[in-house]
């Protein structure tokens, strides 16, 4: 599964980390976003700031209900904000885009095509030539390491596996963004290590900025560059936290002291926000 690893070990092992390299690429400005219920008003975020720097590799924690899904499906033009600013590449967020790729938590392929079907139909409808989407399937097949399963229905796959087609098929676009909503909530602890390792290392090859939505503070401080935390709704930004850890990280690092430190301050973060609290 992990082919990529072998391939760009030697280039990147005494890489060191800088959370803050490239300019900006995703501004989030005071975004505001109520709901209308039945029931009357939902102010899901109230003031929200964020800045995501080119390359950069973001996770975003909060506590449940928060806001982490309203704002990431804002960033996907899925939505729209009641207040605030939204831009990519300092373009206004007016709605979805091919520069912005998507990966949820439910598994998302479409039933009725193949794994290969599936990795290219979005590069059957931008009419790409056959040979070069047959590159490009071939490639991404080989990274997420299911040459063997091209011909297979998703019915046919495990949660990972499919999960890993989701995630190829976002990539096949090029998007210059990656946003993903839980992408592994649902996989058992095994194979969401797995993806989280094969994350990283797509991110380190492919470099596209990612904003990275989840509960899991061990898969955040595992993949990011820098977390974000949120607090408690009506919500805002309470941390903004550098990871300067390793460039290239295995999944020992779980285990060694910076990374338990970071596990512990943002646990801590996290425990300070007490329902309604605006802290
Ligand atoms: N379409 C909607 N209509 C009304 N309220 C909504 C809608 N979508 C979300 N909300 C409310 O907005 C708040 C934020 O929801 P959101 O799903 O963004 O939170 P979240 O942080 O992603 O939650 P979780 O971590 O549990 O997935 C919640 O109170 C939710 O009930």
């Amino acid at each position: 599964m992990l082919k990529l690893r072998k391939e760009k070990k030697s280039a990147t092992r005494s890489q060191p980390v800088d959370a803050r390299v490239g300019t900006s690429k995703i501004v989030v400005q005071n975004l505001q976003k109520t709901y209308q219920t039945k029931k009357g008003e939902v102010v899901a975020i109230q003031d929200a700031s964020a800045e995501i720097l080119e390359n950069e590799f973001v996770c975003i924690v909060g506590p449940s209900g928060c806001g982490k899904s309203t704002l990431l499906r804002i960033l996907a033009g899925l939505d729209e904000a009641t207040g605030g600013e939204t831009s990519v590449d300092d373009q206004p967020i007016t709605g979805p885009g091919a520069d912005r790729g998507m990966v949820f938590q439910t598994y998302t392929l479409f039933p009725w095509l193949t794994v290969e079907e599936n990795i290219c139909f979005g590069l059957k409808i931008k009419k790409m030539p056959k040979k070069q989407m047959e590159e490009i399937v071939g490639r991404y097949l080989k990274v997420i390491g299911l040459e063997a399963f091209r011909k297979s229905f998703p019915r046919e796959l495990s949660g990972g596996m499919k999960q890993r087609v989701a995630i190829a098929r976002a990539l096949a676009n090029s998007p210059k963004v990656l946003l993903m909503d839980e992408p592994f909530g649902a996989l058992d602890a095994q194979t969401k290590a797995q993806m989280q390792l094969l994350m990283r290392e797509i991110w380190q090859v492919e470099k596209p900025t990612v904003v990275f939505i989840t509960h899991d503070i061990e898969e955040a401080v595992f993949l990011a560059n820098r977390v974000y935390v949120m607090s408690n709704r009506p919500s805002r930004m309470v941390a903004n936290i550098p990871i300067l850890l390793p460039y290239n990280r295995e999944l020992n690092l779980k285990e060694q002291s910076a990374f338990l430190h970071y596990r512990h301050q943002i646990t801590g973060l996290l425990h300070q926000q007490t329902p309604g609290s605006e802290a």
